[in-house]
Order: C-alpha cells, then structure tokens, then sequence
C-alpha cells in the first residue's frame, strides 16, 4: 500500500545565486535543500509553497511569483510513503533571510552547489532546473534513505506533470 503525501521545496533564486537551506531537524536533516513540507488540509500548493518559505527562511513571495520547475515523487519502499514534491522556483520575493528552528539558510553560488551534502537525487535534477528545463522524477529510496532506482524526464509543459 502507498501513501502519497503532497509536499512543496521552493527555490530562491538571486541572479546567480540560489538560496539552500540546512535543515536543522526531521526528513533531509544534515542536508542543504529548498524550502517546503506538507500541504495542508484545504491549502492550495502555492499558498503551502509560500507558507512553508515563510517558516523555514523568513522571506515572503506572492504566489503569482512561484513559477513551477518539476514534480518529483519520492517512494521510501520501506514505509510504502511516496512524498510527491512540488517544486517552484521564485526570483521576486521580500524579507530578510532569517534562520528557523527547522533551516539554516545560506547564499550559494549555482556553480558551487554543495551535492555532497544533499540528496543523492538533487546533482541530477538541479542541472535541469538552471536551465530552466521543466521535469519530471521518480526516485526510490530505502529505509536508511539510500537512493536504489531513479527515472527522470524533461517535459515540455506543466500539462504533463
Ligand atoms: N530526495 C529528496 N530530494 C530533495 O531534493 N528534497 C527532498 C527529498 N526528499 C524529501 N525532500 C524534501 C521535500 C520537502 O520539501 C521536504 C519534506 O520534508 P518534511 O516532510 O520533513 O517536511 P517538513 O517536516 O519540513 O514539513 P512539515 O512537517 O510540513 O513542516 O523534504
């Protein structure tokens, strides 16, 4: 049996850089990444999107100003869970870069991502976003989060999400 669980991971950019975050806590913790978790009951997923950017790295973004980049489903085989991650991108956007209980966030120049300190996943897809290609992934991890298997797709649009 699997359980889909929507999620966002929001992407900030700053002409050649990008904002990561180190996640403090729970899934991903000890790793650099965007920002995002859980949609929540009756939420819309830019409106998450937004809310969980918010939380995680203090800066605000309108909605309108979330551009979708991918849909990435991740299945842990373990616990049958497939978080499905809604990825967006964002370049207009307020606030200061504030850290959260959850993420430390930082500035990284898009030629000097950190891979090694991320989701084994990432190295493949980041590529595909810089280039603002749209994609689509399916990866599977094991218990101890070790990726076994992976599929990814450039689309054409967002229609074939
Ligand atoms: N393989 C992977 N590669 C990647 O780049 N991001 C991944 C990933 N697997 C999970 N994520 C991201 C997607 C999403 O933003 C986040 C989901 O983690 P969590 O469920 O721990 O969320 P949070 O606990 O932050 O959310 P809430 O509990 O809703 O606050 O982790």
């Amino acid at each position: 049996m699997h359980r889909y669980v929507q999620c966002t991971l929001v992407q900030i950019f700053n002409d050649q850089k990008i904002l990561l975050g180190m996640k403090k806590r729970g899934l991903g913790v000890g790793m650099w990444n965007g920002f995002g978790g859980k949609v929540e009951a009756g939420e819309d997923l830019k409106t998450a999107a937004a809310r969980e950017l918010k939380e995680e790295s203090g800066l605000e973004v309108l909605t309108s100003n979330l551009m979708e980049v991918g849909l990435l489903l991740f299945e842990f085989v373990n616990s049958g869970v497939v978080l499905e991650a809604n990825v967006f991108r964002a370049v207009e956007y307020k606030g200061v870069v504030t850290e959260s209980e959850e993420m430390r966030p930082c500035w990284f120049d898009i030629k000097d991502i950190p891979y090694k300190d991320m989701w084994v996943d990432d190295v493949d897809w980041f590529p595909l976003m810089f280039k603002q290609k749209l994609f689509y992934g399916f990866m599977k991890f094991t218990e101890k989060n070790e990726m076994f298997s992976q599929e990814l797709k450039v689309l054409e649009n967002v229609e074939e999400f």
